[in-house]
């Protein structure tokens, strides 16, 4: 038995609605396992902004600091993404959380439940199997280099830089995550066209023969983003930095089945934080139908990752497959043959996920 500290951090849009469902699964298996969860909330976001002008107070700063785990949701607002002279943003918030956390290192697991090959646009030939982990370099890159406009603001740049200690430790945690998998590395770069990519797959291939029993490859970006379709089950580990896999793990959703799929585990060397890939989802924010899947899941390695908690961690990825070969489904994840009876709302899948804990 153990007692941990977890922070909730809703954030914004679905954010409050997927995680409210993701700190029920949490309560469940401390229940079951004898362990104490002891929780607090923190603002981040639209919804920081909104109390405090400020998109990641010091107050929540500070209260990651002390957890010993984070479970956060999304932010985003549509006012911002709609306004590029806005100042201030809720991404701000998400973006100095992972610099101030030191979250180098995002684990976006591609984790493909068999009962959703009908869920995707792919082929199920093409996709069945599949079972793809990517290591996104998080705190560096063009999201945290010098930005701004010139030229009477008809000239805008965004500086990418990463230094060879940056790249690195990023490469040598996909590399012993690859020892535990298939053994196969793929590194994805624009090494043909950008310095920044040239410095990472020289860095990578310098490394590699510290790790023999690793097959490597180098693929340039836009050829992934084909391969991603085309050929899903040839990817094993891939490790690439802030930009590229932020957008190729987007895309990669679609072999899950859904961006309500796919969890997250951010980690440095101090409190990782667990969230969802998606975003906060004005379309469907506070219509009660996002899936929490992606918010269970994040907790999920939240309990493997930051708590150790291996057996906790199976039995949520194992209540979920259950709920999924039951038949149920969120809209998302729902096919012509769903019938309308297991076409769930938020609320109603978390429950279900409930009864396989
Ligand atoms: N980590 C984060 O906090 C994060 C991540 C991505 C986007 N955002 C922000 O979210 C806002 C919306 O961005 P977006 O629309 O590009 O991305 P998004 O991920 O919020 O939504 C993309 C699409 O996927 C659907 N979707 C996402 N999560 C879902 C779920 N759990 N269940 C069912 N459907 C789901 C949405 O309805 C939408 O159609 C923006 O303000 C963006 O900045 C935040
Ligand atoms: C909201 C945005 C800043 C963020 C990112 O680009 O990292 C999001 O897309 C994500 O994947 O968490
Ligand atoms: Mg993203």
């Amino acid at each position: 038995m153990a007692t941990k500290h977890i922070l909730i951090v809703p954030g914004d849009g679905i954010g409050q609605e997927v995680t409210a469902v993701g700190k029920k699964v949490l309560d469940k298996i401390a229940a079951k396992f004898g362990h104490t969860f002891t929780y607090d909330e923190a603002l981040i976001g639209h919804v920081a902004i909104e109390a405090t002008g400020n998109p990641l107070p010091d107050e929540s700063l500070e209260k990651m600091r002390k957890s010993d785990a984070v479970l956060f949701g999304a932010v985003g607002h549509p006012k911002y993404d709609n306004d590029p002279s806005a100042k201030v943003r809720p991404e701000q918030g998400l973006l100095k959380m992972r610099k101030e956390l030191g979250l180098y290192a995002n684990l976006r697991p591609i984790k493909l439940f068999d009962e959703l090959l009908g869920a995707s646009s792919i082929k199920p030939e093409i996709l069945k199997g599949a079972d793809i982990l990517f290591f996104r370099e998080l705190t560096g890159d063009i999201y945290f280099g010098e930005k701004g406009r010139k030229n009477d603001g008809d000239t805008a740049y965004d500086i990418a830089e990463y230094s060879r200690y940056e790249v690195e430790r990023i490469a040598r945690k996909a590399f012993e995550a690859a020892r535990t998998r298939r053994k196969k590395l793929c590194s994805v770069d624009k090494a043909n066209v950008i310095e920044t990519s040239r410095l990472w797959r020289e860095v990578v291939q310098k490394i590699a023969p510290e790790y023999p029993d690793v097959e490597v490859e180098h693929q340039f970006v836009d050829a992934t983003a084909m391969l991603l379709i085309k050929d899903p089950r040839r990817f094993d580990v891939v490790v690439t930095a802030n930009l590229f896999g932020d957008i190729l793990t987007d895309e990669a959703s679609q072999i899950a089945g859904s961006m309500g799929m796919l969890a997250s585990a951010s980690v440095g060397d101090g409190t990782g934080v667990y969230e969802p890939i998606h975003g906060s989802a004005h379309d469907i924010t506070g219509k009660g139908v996002a899936n929490p899947l992606a918010s269970i899941l994040s907790a999920a390695l939240l309990l493997d990752i930051s708590f150790g908690m291996k057996a906790e961690s199976e039995l949520v990825i194992s209540a979920v497959d259950q709920v999924l070969k039951a038949g149920f489904r969120t809209r998302d994840i729902a096919d012509q043959q769903t019938p309308a009876d297991k076409i769930l709302g938020t609320d109603a899948m978390g429950a279900e996920v409930l009864k396989f804990l």
